[in-house]
């Protein structure tokens, strides 16, 4: 509290008074005499000279103003807490009530969720001057554009309807904010200042009331401030509209929420505390400026600055002025920093705490220094607040208040919610059964979501299998969409037919070009990119959906991402599933929550305010941050999403997952398509020589390689965008390796390759350099040099780019991973191309773990561990292709052969840059390394447990 004034302070102000009357008098004769040189107006000089950004500007300067809004715009002012405020309409001039209105809610808007919220009303005292003791020192009453910052006349500016902030000077805010507990037991009355009512008496003696006076102010200014003010008031008539502005407590600093108007800007501008933010195209100061601007304003006609929220004491018996806490409007918001509690982010009133300690859950935490409360209690303490005038609370934003519905109704302290038992009897026994204990929990999950969800397990968790199961249990409801990378269709349909033995291999249709149906099976397979052109055959919409890698989807622009929208919206199930939704900022996840729950923030705009940390930038909008994360992990977690970290079930995991990956044969290109075929019939040919066949099949295999490369090259860009951070690819043909890295080079993807021609110290570098580096994302390794005597347990993925006939060699390479310091899961990957070597060579390799391990000599069963069921080709031809491989691959000495045979193959004009025959949409999705990851330890954090 502040003490009464002194007789020598109130001598002193009238002192100070006197000079400030004989200063603007002579000040008045200059700018007489300097128009008079000029032609022009003082005001227009303030015009060109003192404007602030240019967006400030008027459009239209010389539009004439209404004087009748003035007093109107007065009885609007509860309207000034908005939402509504049209970012880009900088037009100031008022005509009409109804204009004034508009602008009014622009310029006295102050960012809120709760429109319903009613800031206090605007405190109107006419010809009060502030004691000039009160001014700082730092502001020696000095001119500002024709302003003097010092007390005016008591009668000078009656059309502003302002009172000065008492002892605004005194007390620093940031003790206010920081002493909540202390304060929060302290009187809620405010302070009044006698001193202030006297002036306020005195001003008042004319009988007028305050609208009176206001209705009158004209004449009283032209004859008080004499020929310059006729002349501003000349230009004001003309230029300057009718303006209502308030001053916004913000921390220990004061926001002014107004218009552009020159003159204003010019006494901004003068004041030494004066900041401005571009993104919110305001301008705040330090408390220690405050009466000077008040008192600079009052002065300019027509600008009404609503004063800082309880800054007038208006009767009472107390002495002092009013203290600055007790002063302040706060503002702050709701946010969710549990499933079952709420906290209260805003700054000190001491009857905000009066209400919080009314609320039976509240928690103080003396850490964050925010009060908490149970979410049952949320929309009691919101109604409660409501009545505040001082405060302004916005409630949670209502997304989160209907996904936790339950929560407000009845607040239950689970950690989740409770996820009943479904009923899978209608799904094939085969999956059921196999579906791991935390698969079963996702399953259950999703069905308990009406199967509409996003299914972000880590990589490797067999996301598979459960969509697999969830999408079966709605099975009535098909046809089934599957939306997939190109890289990986023919790998869901081996997964069908591996996991819903039931469902007859005719009814998967996979979509290989534009020419194909979308509709012609039950479950239909298509690409992303196939998607965005065959979406104009869909007659009826899909009901049941699955896209896999959703976060293809995170750029609302693209082609796929257009295709897929619309669909997913009207469809009745949606299955998501993506092992990194979002790879560097939260506004990647939007699409995909809209997929899944269209009803969620309708507008990104307010989902980026909120997550996003939205900054407003000279072009436009900035959503490129992250902010409330805690609140959007829980959002997700109770509506959207299922997330489990392979660290959350490693017990339920086998070491090592193999997955065979059916790559696309429309993937080989039609020459190599030829030189497959040509070699295929050399092998089968009646009249060639042991020799010739041997030779044959080794063209088969070398051709095999060639034609993969453009499939190897999809799968690993797509792995890069899906976010894999580290892993291996291993290839055997000198080609493969060269086409891998080259590609990795064009894409700017950190990597190391070794091969046969890399020393045996460089080895050793390398893998060094891959084990502790976080740049570098891809070990390119040759299955035969680098199979042995290497770590590389900072990855937890292997990719086999092609495969070997010796299934020793492969176990050995993919022991590079699975050894010891590995900590994770290992995921295996084989690509296998059909109508290739490949037909014969994996289930070759099959055949030979199987022997090895009837002889406990491994205990690794590949068939059991992949999707490949059924591979092996029944036809005689091909039957006979595999003995042939068989019995190449087993002599003795074939090995050194073979390797010989194929490391110095060179497919000549063949071996073009491979990377050239994908897709021009695959090379453009995958962007570039750099940057990719930023976001990944982020969203680690952001998605594992609290
Ligand atoms: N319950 C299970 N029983 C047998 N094999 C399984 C099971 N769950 C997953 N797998 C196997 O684990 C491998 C990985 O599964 P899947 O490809 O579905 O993982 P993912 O979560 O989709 O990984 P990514 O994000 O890398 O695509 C596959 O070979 C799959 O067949």
């Amino acid at each position: 509290m502040s003490l009464p004034l002194t007789e020598e302070q109130k001598k002193k102000i009238e002192e100070n008074r006197q000079k400030a009357l004989a200063r603007r008098a002579k000040k008045s004769l200059e700018e007489q005499y300097q128009s008079t040189d000029s032609g022009s107006s003082i005001a227009a000089h303030h015009f060109q000279s003192r404007q602030g950004p240019s967006h400030n500007l008027p459009r239209e300067s010389s539009k004439p103003s209404s004087h009748s809004v003035i007093f109107k715009q007065q009885n609007l002012s509860s309207s000034s807490v908005g939402d509504q405020r049209p970012h880009k309409s900088h037009n100031f001039h008022l005509n009409s009530p109804e204009q004034a209105k508009g602008i009014w809610k622009r310029q006295g808007e102050v960012s809120t969720a709760c429109p319903s919220h009613s800031p206090p009303s605007q405190m109107t005292v006419t010809g009060i001057s502030p004691p000039l003791a009160q001014c700082p020192p730092e502001i020696p009453n000095q001119r500002v554009s024709g302003y003097e910052l010092d007390q005016g006349h008591s009668h000078a500016s009656h059309e502003i309807k302002l009172a000065p902030f008492a002892n605004a000077t005194h007390e620093p805010l940031a003790k206010a904010k920081s002493s909540q507990e202390t304060a929060a037991s302290a009187s809620g009355q405010s302070p009044r200042d006698p001193e202030l009512e006297a002036r306020t008496a005195k001003a008042s003696t004319s009988g007028q009331t305050i609208s009176d006076i206001h209705y009158n102010s004209g004449s009283v200014t032209h004859r008080t401030e004499g020929k310059l003010q006729q002349k501003l008031g000349a230009f004001r008539q003309n230029a300057v509209s009718s303006q209502q502005g308030a001053c916004i407590r913000n921390g220990d600093r004061f926001q002014v929420k107004i218009g552009y108007n020159a003159e204003l800007l010019a006494v901004f501008k003068s004041l030494p505390s004066r900041s401005y933010d571009p993104a919110t195209k305001t301008w705040d100061f330090s408390m220690t400026d405050y009466s000077a601007l008040m008192k600079a304003a009052r002065r300019i006609p027509k600008v009404t600055l609503q004063p800082l929220e309880g800054a007038v004491g208006s009767g009472g018996g107390q002495t002092g002025l009013p203290s600055a806490p007790s002063l302040a409007f706060v503002k702050g918001r709701c946010t969710l920093i549990s499933r079952a509690r709420f906290e209260a982010d805003i700054g000190y009133s001491e009857d905000l705490i009066t209400v919080f300690k009314q609320m039976d859950s509240r928690t103080y935490d003396v850490k964050t220094r925010k009060w908490n409360f149970l979410l049952e209690e949320h929309n009691k303490l919101i109604e409660r607040v409501r009545s505040l005038p001082q405060v302004q609370l916005d409630p949670l934003p209502k997304t989160l208040t209907l996904a936790f519905a339950s929560q407000l109704e009845k607040t239950s302290l689970c950690l989740t919610a409770d996820v009943p038992e479904a009923d899978l009897s209608g799904v094939d026994p085969k999956l059921v059964f196999n579906l791991m204990p935390f698969q079963r929990a996702g399953v259950n999950f999703a069905i308990a979501r009406r199967g509409r969800l996003l299914l972000a397990d880590d990589m490797g968790l067999g996301k598979t299998i459960q969509a697999i199961c969830i999408a079966a249990f709605y099975q009535k409801e098909w046809p089934l969409l599957v939306v997939v990378p190109s890289s990986v269709r023919f790998t869901w349909e081996q997964a069908f037919l591996r996991w819903l033995p039931s469902l007859s291999p005719d009814r998967i249709n996979v979509v290989v070009t534009r020419n194909d149906c979308l509709t012609a099976g039950l479950v239909n397979i298509v690409s992303f990119d196939l998607l965005s052109k065959l979406e104009k055959q869909l007659k009826t919409p899909f009901k049941v959906v699955i896209v896999d890698e959703s976060h293809f989807l995170k750029n609302s622009r693209t082609a796929r991402c257009r295709a897929s929208m619309p669909l997913l919206k009207v469809a009745k199930r949606v299955i998501l599933l993506s092992g990194t939704p979002a790879m560097s900022r939260p506004a990647e996840l939007y699409t995909q929550i809209i997929a899944v729950k269209p009803t969620f923030f309708p507008q990104f705009h307010a989902f980026g305010l909120r997550y996003c940390d939205a900054k407003r930038q000279p072009w436009g909008w900035d959503y490129s941050g992250s902010s409330n994360l805690g609140e959007l992990k829980l959002l997700l977690e109770e509506a959207v999403m299922l997330r489990r970290l392979k660290s959350d079930v490693l017990s339920q995991l086998p070491a090592k997952q193999r997955k065979m990956v059916v790559v696309a044969p429309g993937r080989i290109n039609a020459k190599a398509r030829a030189a497959l075929d040509a070699a295929a019939k050399e092998m089968t040919t009646k009249d060639k020589s042991k020799r010739q066949q041997k030779e044959a099949l080794i063209v088969f295999f070398n051709r095999t390689a060639e034609a993969k490369i453009p499939s190897a090259i999809e799968y690993i860009l797509d792995l890069l965008e899906s976010g894999r951070e580290k892993f291996l690819v291993f290839a055997h043909h000198k080609m493969v390796l060269d086409a891998i890295t080259k590609e990795l080079e064009r894409k700017h993807v950190q990597h190391i390759r070794i091969d046969g021609a890399t020393s045996s110290a460089d080895r050793e570098d390398l893998c060094q350099q891959f084990q502790l580096s976080e740049g570098h994302t891809v070990a390119v390794l040759s299955i035969t040099a680098a199979n042995m005597g290497l770590t590389f347990s900072s990855a937890d993925l292997v990719v086999f780019a092609e495969l070997f006939w010796n299934p020793g060699v492969l176990i050995q390479a993919e022991d590079r991973v699975h050894r010891i310091g590995q900590t994770s899961s290992v995921s295996i990957h084989y690509l296998v191309a059909r109508g290739t070597a490949d037909d014969y060579l994996w289930p070759l390799i099959q055949e030979k773990i199987k022997v090895l391990g009837e002889a406990g000599l491994s205990e690794t069963n590949f068939s059991e561990m992949t999707e490949a069921t059924e591979y092996l080709y029944k036809d005689p031809k091909q039957q006979k292709i595999y003995d042939l491989f068989q019995k190449s691959f087993e002599e003795d000495g074939s090995d050194t052969e073979l390797l010989q045979a194929t490391e110095s193959f060179d497919p000549g004009s063949a071996s073009q840059d491979m990377g050239d025959t994908l897709d021009e949409s695959t090379l453009m999705a995958s962007s570039p390394k750099k940057g990719r990851f930023e976001f990944f330890d982020n969203w680690d954090s952001f998605t594992s447990p609290l």
